[in-house]
C-alpha cells in the first residue's frame, strides 16, 4: 500500500485515477501548516501540491519514505529540486494542462487593465457613475512584448493576434525564423522594452529571471508603458514597480502573482493603477482536472511501473528514444551491479562505451542506470535513476560516455569499465534478439552467460585438474554447478571460469575455493 498525501487543494476529478488505482491511501489535508507536515511527511511515500506548499529542504530531511512529488501545475519554484535529487525523490509536474487557462487570464489581465475594468467596477460597487476618469485605451496596433516565449507567452501571442497588436517576443531561444512563422516580431530583452506599450512576463522563476523588471529595466521602456504578470512574482522588482507606478512611468499593473503569497499586506495594492488577482491563472475547472490527472497519472506509473511522462528532476526521453533504448535498461543496470563485486577498492572513474546499434542513441539515461548498478552495493536501494549521477559524482567518481559505431561483430555492445588507484575491470554485454541479455566479456575473456542468479567469477591459472578440484570441493558442500565458462589468456596463463550456481554461496564457501592454490581470486554475485 502506498501513502499519498495531498497538501493543495487538487480537483476531485481529477484525482479520480488514483482513487482507482490498487494500492493507493489517499489522505487530503490542504490545512497543515509547515510544521505539522514536517511531523507527517514520513509516512508517505507520494506528496502532491500545487504552488502554495513549500517544499523545503528540510522538509525533504524528513520525508524518510518520499519516493515522488506531483506538483500539479508549471512552476516548481516552491519545491526545493536540488534537495529532491539528493534524497532520490523524483519531482513530476503537468506542464501542459494549465497552458490555456493562464494564456486566457493573462489575456483576460491584459484587457482589464487597458479599459480599467476593476477600478470602474468597484467604483459602481461604491455607487458613482463615473464616465471619465475610466478611459482606457485601445488594443488594436498597440505592441505587445511578450518575455519568455514558451507555452504560455506563445498562446498569448496567438490571442493577441486576434486583438490586432503588433507582438514582439524576447526568449533565449526564439530564432527569426519560428517567430516568422508565428507572425511575430524578436527581438533582445533590451529591444522589446524599449518597443512595448504592454509587457508580460512568461518566464519561470529561475536565478537569471528573478527581478528582470527591475529599476534598469523599468528605465527602458515607454512612458505610459503596462505591466502584466501572470508568471511569477519575484520576476518583477517590487519596489521598483511601486516606483516606476508613483513617478508615471509605468501607467498600470496587473499580477496575478506576488513575491510573497499570499499577500494581503502589499504596498502596491494600494495605488489605483494596479489590478490584482490571487495567483488565479491556473484555476479553471479545465485546467485543474487536467493537471491533477496528469501529475496521478505520472505517480500511478512510477510507484507501479517506474517511469514517468513529465519528470522535472530528470532528463525526460523522446517517447521514440525511449522505445529503442528501453531494451537495454535491464542490462545497463546488471553490468554495472555484476562489475562493482569484481573490486574491494575505491572507484574512481567509470568508462560506458556504446557500440553498434545503440551508439546511434542518447544513452545517458542507460549510462545513468549502469552507474544505478554499480551504487547499488554499497549504498542500497536510496540510489536510484533520479540521483544515481549526484551520488557518484558526490563521491569523487569521474563518469565518461564513449560511443564506436562498430562492435566487433555484434550488433550491439555495452562495455562498462572502472579504474581504481591500482586495478581496472571491465565487463561486456549484449542483447541478443529473443534471449534478452547475455555477457560476452569480462575483462579480456570471451564469456557467454545470462546476468541472473548466483554467479561465481574464479580468476585462476590454467593448469589441469583445477576444474576438477574446484568442482569436487563444491560438491562437497552440496553446491550444485548449473552452468560453466572457461577462457584463458594462453596455456598455462590466467585464465577465468564463470560459473552459475543454484545458491547464494556463503563467505566459508568461497575461502574453501581460494584456498585451491591455482585459484587467485573468486567473486560472488547475487544478481
Ligand atoms: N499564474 C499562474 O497561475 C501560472 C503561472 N505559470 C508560470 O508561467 C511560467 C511559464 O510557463 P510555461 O509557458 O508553461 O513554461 P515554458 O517552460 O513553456 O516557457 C518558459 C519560457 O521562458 C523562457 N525563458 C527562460 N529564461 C528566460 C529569460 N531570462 N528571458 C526570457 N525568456 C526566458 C524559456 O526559454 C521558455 O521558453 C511558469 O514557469 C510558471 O511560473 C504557469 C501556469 C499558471
Ligand atoms: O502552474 C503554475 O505554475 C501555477 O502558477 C499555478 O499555480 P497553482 O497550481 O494554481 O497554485
Amino acid at each position: 500500500m502506498f501513502n499519498i498525501l495531498i497538501a493543495d487543494p487538487l480537483s476531485e476529478d481529477g484525482i479520480q485515477p488514483l482513487r482507482n488505482a490498487d494500492n493507493m491511501n489517499i489522505v487530503i489535508d490542504t490545512n497543515l501548516t509547515p510544521q505539522e507536515l514536517e511531523e507527517k511527511i514520513g509516512e508517505f511515500d507520494a506528496l502532491l501540491v500545487r504552488s502554495q506548499t513549500q517544499v523545503t529542504r528540510n522538509l525533504l530531511s524528513k520525508a524518510s519514505k518520499l519516493k515522488i512529488i506531483g506538483r500539479a501545475g508549471v512552476g516548481v519554484d516552491n519545491i526545493d529540486l536540488d534537495a529532491a535529487t539528493e534524497h532520490g525523490i523524483i519531482v513530476v509536474n503537468a506542464p501542459n494542462g494549465n497552458t490555456n487557462s493562464a494564456a486566457e487570464h493573462t489575456m483576460a489581465m491584459i484587457m482589464a487593465l487597458s479599459r480599467k475594468i476593476p477600478q470602474a467596477y468597484n467604483s459602481l460597487k461604491n455607487r458613482k457613475w463615473d464616465r471619465k476618469k475610466y478611459i482606457g485605451v485601445e488594443l488594436k496596433n498597440k505592441t505587445l512584448g511578450i518575455v519568455g516565449l514558451g507555452r504560455i507567452g506563445a498562446e498569448v501571442a496567438h490571442r493577441a493576434k486576434g486583438q490586432r497588436m503588433d507582438i514582439i517576443a524576447y526568449d533565449p531561444f526564439l530564432t527569426k525564423e519560428k517567430a516568422d512563422n508565428m507572425g511575430i516580431g524578436s527581438g533582445t530583452l533590451q529591444e522589446v522594452l524599449q518597443a512595448a506599450d504592454f509587457i508580460t512576463i512568461h518566464t519561470p522563476l529561475l536565478k537569471d529571471t528573478r527581478h528582470l523588471l527591475n529599476t534598469e529595466a523599468f528605465q527602458l521602456m515607454k512612458p505610459g508603458v503596462q505591466i502584466v504578470n501572470c508568471a511569477r512574482g519575484g520576476i518583477i522588482d517590487e519596489d521598483a514597480l511601486y516606483e516606476a507606478i508613483v513617478s508615471k512611468k509605468v501607467a498600470g499593473a496587473a499580477l496575478d502573482v506576488f513575491e510573497e503569497e499570499p499577500f494581503l499586506d502589499n504596498k502596491l495594492l494600494e495605488l489605483p493603477e494596479v489590478i490584482a488577482t490571487p495567483h488565479l491563472g491556473a484555476s479553471t475547472i479545465e485546467a485543474q482536472e487536467s493537471v491533477a490527472i496528469d501529475v496521478c497519472e505520472d505517480v500511478i506509473s512510477f510507484l507501479t511501473v517506474d517511469s514517468v511522462k513529465n519528470p522535472v528532476n530528470l532528463p525526460s526521453v523522446p517517447r521514440d528514444v525511449l522505445s529503442k533504448i528501453e531494451p537495454y535498461f535491464h542490462m545497463a543496470e546488471k553490468l554495472g551491479e555484476f562489475l562493482i563485486h569484481l573490486t574491494e577498492e575505491v572507484v574512481e572513474e567509470i568508462n560506458v562505451y556504446y557500440s553498434g546499434e545503440l551508439s546511434a542513441f542518447e544513452v545517458s539515461p542507460l549510462t545513468r542506470n549502469t552507474v544505478k548498478g554499480l551504487l547499488k552495493r554499497h549504498l542500497g536501494n536510496h540510489v536510484n535513476d533520479v540521483n544515481a549521477l549526484y551520488l557518484a559524482e558526490r563521491r569523487g567518481i569521474t563518469i565518461h560516455e564513449n560511443k564506436t559505431s562498430t562492435a566487433k561483430g555484434f550488433t550491439n555492445l555495452l562495455k562498462v569499465e572502472i579504474k581504481t588507484k591500482s586495478e581496472k575491470r571491465s565487463v561486456s554485454g549484449t542483447l541478443l534478439n529473443g534471449l534478452g541479455p547475455r555477457f560476452v566479456k569480462v575483462e579480456e575473456y570471451s564469456v557467454d552467460f545470462t546476468p541472473k542468479g548466483h554467479i561465481v567469477v574464479i580468476h585462476h591459472k590454467d593448469q589441469p585438474g583445477v576444474i576438477g578440484k574446484m568442482g569436487s570441493l563444491l560438491a562437497q558442500h552440496d553446491i550444485n554447478i548449473a552452468t560453466m565458462q572457461v577462457d584463458r589468456s594462453d596455456i598455462g596463463g590466467n585464465a577465468i571460469m564463470i560459473l552459475s550456481v543454484d545458491k547464494h554461496m556463503e563467505n566459508e564457501e568461497l575461502a574453501i575455493l581460494k584456498s585451491i592454490e591455482e585459484i587467485k581470486e573468486v567473486f560472488a554475485i547475487d544478481l
